[in-house]
């Protein structure tokens, strides 16, 4: 049996060319840039007034000159007006063009009110707050390479350089699929030997916080219905997840179905705890995560092998966590355990508690569950202290 970081290695090896495409830039929060973007002029544009004052020319203050009448006003947002009389000032807003004929600017708080005009004080040096054009960046430059992920800071760069339409990574076409004839959907009232299907809402939803919004759907146990639909499922998505039906149950179907669709298995069973009946396979177009129906074996299977592969697919960064144990923990099998813990993040080193549950069907346990710590296969005692490897319960 694959032991985990040979399984995930093989999972990351696993590629596909999503392509590009172009959004507005309103909706390409979260997404990854595939263009360069070049600045189409200055930044700032014009030599800026950073404060709300007045602005004289230096010569008269040098020359001892206190006290300057108005000459006009230069609001942001108008085309700049030239100073002629070198014995007066222009008041000034945050965010004007620094009008010609002026060098300096004195705020508001340093100035003494005489009358209609301005007293300066003693101290004021030539070129004050103003934010010089190109100060930031010029012309041409190269702002931001593909391969970003879009936060804040890009989306204002992007919005600044006038770039409405931004082309960036597409993002997968995804399925998720349950399997099991005692799944129902949400809004059925289960007969007494049904469940309603928790496991599909709770994959989507890390789907989802990544702008992702996947299909979903069930397949049946019957064999006829339940292969006709997944060879559909896989014709119109670049990744389809299935919960159920891996491992060795009688209507355990989804290994055979998969191989019948020509879906090539890199491997089936994984040595850990819990999720161990993890299948994962591919064609040429899309990839199958094949996990096991129990509710916290299959966010185990999203958050150690979906989300890695996921991230290397977009391209962007898979930071890595660790956390130290607050307790003792020793475990005989040689299975990597992936143990649920809370987390206290009070700490310098994040200190992670084990879950008290009753195994990978509980569900209800996943409420007290931060993330899991990663304990490896070749161990059985870890003392309290160490530090471990860490998948936090987070978004893909
Ligand atoms: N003889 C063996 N039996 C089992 C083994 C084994 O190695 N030998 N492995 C166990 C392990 S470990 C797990 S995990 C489960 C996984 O089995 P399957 O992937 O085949 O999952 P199912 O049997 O279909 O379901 C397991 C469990 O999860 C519930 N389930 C299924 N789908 C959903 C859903 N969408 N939402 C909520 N809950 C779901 C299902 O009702 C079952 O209770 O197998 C062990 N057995
Ligand atoms: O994959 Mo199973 O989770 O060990 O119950």
């Amino acid at each position: 049996m694959i032991h985990y970081s040979a399984a995930l290695d093989l999972v990351l090896q696993q590629s596909f060319d999503w392509g590009t495409e172009t959004v507005p830039l309103d909706r390409a929060t979260g997404r990854v840039l595939r263009q360069e973007v070049h600045a189409d002029r200055d930044q700032p544009p014009f030599d800026r007034v950073a404060m709300d004052g007045i602005a004289v020319d230096y010569t008269a203050y040098a020359a001892g000159q206190r006290r300057f009448s108005v000459s006009h006003l230069a609001p942001a947002g108008t085309a700049p007006q030239v100073l002629r009389d070198k014995t007066q000032c222009v008041e000034v807003m945050t965010g004007a063009p620094l009008p010609p004929g002026t060098t300096t600017v004195i705020r508001y708080e340093d100035l003494e009110k005489d009358g209609q005009d301005f007293r300066l004080p003693e101290g004021v040096t030539d070129g004050n707050s103003i934010h010089r054009r190109a100060k930031d960046a010029v012309a041409g430059d190269l702002m931001m390479e593909a391969g970003r992920k879009i936060g804040p800071a890009e989306l204002a760069i992007l919005a600044t350089y006038g770039v409405a339409q931004v082309k960036v990574g597409r993002l997968p076409r995804v399925a998720i699929a349950s399997t099991g004839d005692e799944v129902v959907p949400v809004d059925r009232t289960p007969l007494d030997h049904q469940i309603r299907s928790s496991n599909v809402h709770q994959l989507a939803g890390l789907f989802r916080s990544v702008g992702i919004e996947p299909t979903l759907d069930h397949l049946p146990d019957a064999a006829d219905r339940g292969q006709e639909k997944l060879r559909n499922l896989i014709d119109r998505h670049d990744l389809l997840l299935l919960s159920g039906g891996v491992s060795k149950g009688k209507l355990d179907h989804v290994p055979d179905w998969l191989a019948a669709a020509g879906i090539e298995r890199l491997f089936h069973r994984v040595a850990q705890r819990p999720g161990k009946p993890l299948w994962v396979g591919r064609n040429a177009d899309a990839m199958v995560f094949a996990l096991p129906g129990n509710p916290v074996s299959s966010l185990v299977g999203a958050v150690a092998y979906v989300g890695p592969w996921l991230r290397r697919q977009l391209g962007v960064a898979d930071d890595k966590y660790a956390v130290g144990l607050a307790e003792e923990v020793s475990f005989l099998p040689a299975l990597t355990l992936f143990l649920s813990v809370t987390v206290d993040a009070s700490t310098e080193v994040l200190s992670a508690r084990p879950v008290v549950g009753s195994g990978s069907g509980d569900l209800v346990s996943l409420l007290r569950t931060d993330g899991f710590a990663v304990l490896s296969a070749d161990r059985s005692n870890f003392p309290a202290g160490e530090s471990f490897p860490y998948l936090p319960l987070r978004l893909l």
